[in-house]
């Protein structure tokens, strides 16, 4: 009976049973690991987990370099769990907001040799989680069984992997009529993708002619900026800025996407926040939380132009990357229109590092 959660659903389940700090087993070819998130596993079940097995706490390339341990793989690093390690050393290690104030961690062994195919997994599903990329990893012999002593949700890693790399499909749920200040025939669409990940909406603006390019911005969320009127970006000024210009042309289409952070969800935006009120630069600090400069998958912005039929755009950005992106996707950009309002005093270094180190055009 087609009743029970196919692999999407799935992933879902396993997404939110990590924010919870319920451990999620993944079966790969011949071997089996159970997976927790670092930062929401508890002291009950870091013990039990021990009594399993050696722990491993993996950790993305981009944390092992600031804490100096060798990630044998590159891109991930599997950090041997001392036999004396406790949760607050685990703790420090998946989060940096301690690294200044108790700067000695190691000397930490990393492993090398063998399969990290399934720790690289683990960490996959806690960024999907928007938790900080850091994970325990211990093998199990019987994978099946524990599943079902315990409860637990056991994924099959050779399917859920190409699964994770793919976007998702988004379904459009409603649309109706909002009148915005900018514009009285405006329109919210939602949009929901099929794995249960955050919805996002397009806000259109008059009705633009499918035939000739439209004016479009795809705008991440930001909470403190859009909302709180932020003055450490320009994301609340650009959002109006590009709705304003869309009202004065007549037409156009905000795509509002829920990637807060770009990409890391806000906690862990917050996390980069309190790392950059120690100093360091919104790429370092996305870095030493493990995180890439920019987490965010611009293929949702193509997908939605592309259910509401729009295939040519004037695309309102300063990041190249953006324009890259949507023609990689199959989107005609004629043309990138400046989008430079919102600079302060309070953010003018973040600007300057956007130009310097994700090439913005300012
Ligand atoms: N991780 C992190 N995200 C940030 C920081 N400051 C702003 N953001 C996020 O960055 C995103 C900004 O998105 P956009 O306005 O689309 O910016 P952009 O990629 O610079 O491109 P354009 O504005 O189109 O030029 C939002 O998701 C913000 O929440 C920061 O210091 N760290
Ligand atoms: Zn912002």
């Amino acid at each position: 009976m087609p009743l029970g959660p196919d692999l999407s659903e799935t992933l879902a389940r396993a997404r939110s049973d990590l924010r919870m700090g319920v451990p999620v087993l993944l079966a790969g070819e011949g071997v089996a690991v159970l997976v927790a998130a670092a930062e929401t596993l508890g002291p009950e079940r870091l013990a039990a987990l021990r009594a399993l097995d050696e722990v491993d706490l993996a950790l993305t390339g981009r944390r092992a370099a600031t804490l100096k341990a060798r990630a044998y793989d590159g891109d991930v690093a599997r950090v041997a769990l001392p036999a004396d390690a406790d949760l607050a050393w685990v703790r420090d290690l998946a989060d940096p907001k301690e690294d200044l104030a108790r700067p000695m961690k190691g000397p930490l062994r990393t492993r090398r040799g063998g399969d990290a195919s399934l720790h690289r997994l683990a960490l996959v599903l806690c960024k999907a989680a928007r938790l900080l990329p850091a994970a325990l990893v211990v093998p199990v012999a019987d994978a099946d069984a524990l599943a079902a002593a315990e409860g637990l949700l056991c994924l099959d890693a050779r399917a859920v992997a190409p699964f994770l790399e793919r976007v998702p499909a988004l379904r459009k749920v409603v649309a109706a009529n909002v009148p915005l200040r900018v514009s009285d025939t405006a329109r919210l669409h939602i949009f929901r993708p099929e794995d249960g990940s955050e919805e996002h909406y397009a806000i259109e603006i008059g009705r633009p002619d499918r035939a000739a390019p439209v004016l479009a911005r795809l705008h991440s969320a930001c909470f403190t900026g859009d909302l709180l009127g932020s003055l450490k970006c320009d994301c609340g000024p650009q959002l109006n800025a590009a709705l304003a210009q869309m009202g004065d042309e007549g037409a156009g289409v905000l795509l509002y996407l829920n990637q807060e952070g770009r990409g890391i969800g806000l906690a862990n935006k917050m996390r980069a926040y309190a790392l950059q009120d120690q100093g360091f630069d919104t790429v370092e600090a996305n870095h030493r939380l493990g995180f890439e400069d920019d987490e965010r998958d611009f293929r949702l912005g193509a997908q939605i132009l592309d259910a509401l039929g729009i295939v040519s755009v004037r695309l309102l950005t300063n990041n190249p990357a953006k324009i890259a992106m949507m023609r990689q996707s199959g989107i005609d950009v004629t043309e990138r229109v400046p989008l430079q309002v919102g600079r302060t005093p309070q953010n003018a270094r973040y600007l300057a590092v956007k130009a310097e180190k994700s090439g913005h055009l300012f």
